[in-house]
């Protein structure tokens, strides 16, 4: 059973967009924290939004300029990351590797390819994570990523905590530091929008863009397959903000509701505006997107293409831990370029877990389901680790098509 509920009306004394925000509030919400004290997350969601953003409405309008580029074909966008960061992994050696990892594939892909490529880290604000189940094998609780609760296997761990949420901000405010010391120039950060406590709190009015409110969690947000309900809180959430927003599409999406996401989520026709992010699995691939694309495409509007070969190809090993072969991982991104090619219509971007860290979640490039209990670190889902990732890389930019 999935966890779902109200989130209260939000009285906003910022005064940003609330009657928009209040609206969106009322939508049932799935997914959302079981919070184990009502008034403790009033005081932080005050406390998050009396908190100076993360990003600046500048950063997201040059990440807008730059989708605009991915969606009409001149450049292509990179986004990845850990599944879940942790706060007791938002360390120098481990936000290191992932960005090193990511701007080294980002390089790679923009000079075989010849198009600019957009370095987007799933980082500094990732710490919430959307469940099948809301309890784990032991019956407790499940883990929700370190915004909401602990992994440790004790209730107390898994209790919902709100002054995680405190921690969050501080901990990507320290990440987001790094980012813009590391000098790597330019790389984006994205997280899903989960949890709307979290994220309500950190809209803000930007004056100089008609007070449009732009979201200072990150640069670019994603709604995930478990909270895409059309009627949902978080779609209507989504179509607030100002910032490029995303949409995960699991293999069950119709070509209707992927029309429908367009429409809502890109009503003044702004290309790149939406992400629409295929995880549809390597068996469905070829099957399922054509008839999206097809539709979309012939309702006009510019949206940026992205594969996620991770999620739909999520699978149990038989020493128990979950884990994903590359070589499904690399047929699912061959059938989406191949879903492209078919249609003439531009593949715009991969979307990875990944991580710098030489950790054994996946298999193949080496590892074998034997190794998998060696490096097996991840909270959450099963990461590439550098050279399963790198063997990707050399996939995809063979697979990038030039001249569009
Ligand atoms: O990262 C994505 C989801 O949180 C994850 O795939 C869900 O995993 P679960 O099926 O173990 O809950
Ligand atoms: C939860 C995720 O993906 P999805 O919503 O596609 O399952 C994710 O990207 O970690
Ligand atoms: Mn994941």
């Amino acid at each position: 059973m999935m966890n779902s509920g109200r989130l209260a009306p939000v009285g906003d004394p910022t005064g940003c967009c609330s009657l928009r925000v209040a609206v969106a509030a009322t939508r049932p919400a799935a997914q959302l924290p079981g919070w184990r004290d009502a008034t403790r997350v009033r005081g932080v969601r005050a406390a998050l939004r009396g908190s100076p953003p993360l990003v600046a409405s500048g950063e997201v309008d040059l990440l807008s300029a730059r989708l605009a580029a991915v969606a009409r074909g001149a450049a292509f966008v990179l986004l990845g990351g850990d599944c879940a960061e942790t706060f007791a992994g938002n360390t120098d050696a481990h936000l290191r590797g992932n960005l090193d990892l990511l701007a080294r594939m980002a390089a790679e892909l923009g000079r075989r390819s010849g198009l600019p490529t957009v370095g987007v880290a799933r980082m500094a604000g990732q710490f919430a994570k959307p469940r099948s189940a809301a309890t784990d094998a032991d019956g407790l609780p499940v883990y929700r990523g370190d915004m909401v609760n602990g992994l440790a296997a004790e209730p107390a761990a898994r209790e919902a905590d709100p002054d995680r949420m405190l921690r969050a901000y501080r901990a990507s405010s320290t990440a987001i530091d790094f980012l813009r010391a590391s000098g790597h120039g330019r790389v984006f950060t994205a997280h899903e929008a989960l949890v709307l406590d979290y994220e309500q709190a950190l809209l803000r009015r930007e004056p100089s863009a008609g007070w449009a409110p732009y979201s200072g969690s990150a640069h670019f947000l994603w709604i995930g397959e478990r909270t895409r309900d059309l009627d949902g809180a978080h779609i209507a959430f989504a179509e607030l903000v100002a910032n490029p927003v995303g949409v995960k599409l699991g293999p069950h999406t119709t070509p209707e509701e992927a029309v429908e996401y367009v429409r809502r989520l890109d009503p003044h026709r702004v290309p790149g505006r939406l992400t629409l992010i295929s995880r549809m699995g390597s068996r469905r691939v070829r099957d399922v997107l054509p008839a999206i694309i097809e539709k979309v495409s012939a309702s006009g509007h510019a949206v940026v293409w992205q594969c996620d070969p991770m999620h739909g190809n999520t699978v149990t090993s038989a020493t128990g831990h979950k884990t994903r072969y590359v070589d499904q991982v690399k047929d699912e991104l061959t059938g989406y370029f191949e879903v492209h090619r078919g249609l003439g219509t531009f593949p715009g971007g991969v979307h990875l877990e990944m991580t710098g860290d030489d950790v054994t979640e996946c298999v193949g490039g080496g590892v074998a389901e034997s190794d998998l209990g060696a490096r097996y670190e991840t909270a959450c889902d099963p990461r590439l680790n550098p050279a399963q990732a790198w063997e990707i890389a050399t996939l995809v930019a063979d697979l990038i098509p030039t001249g569009y």
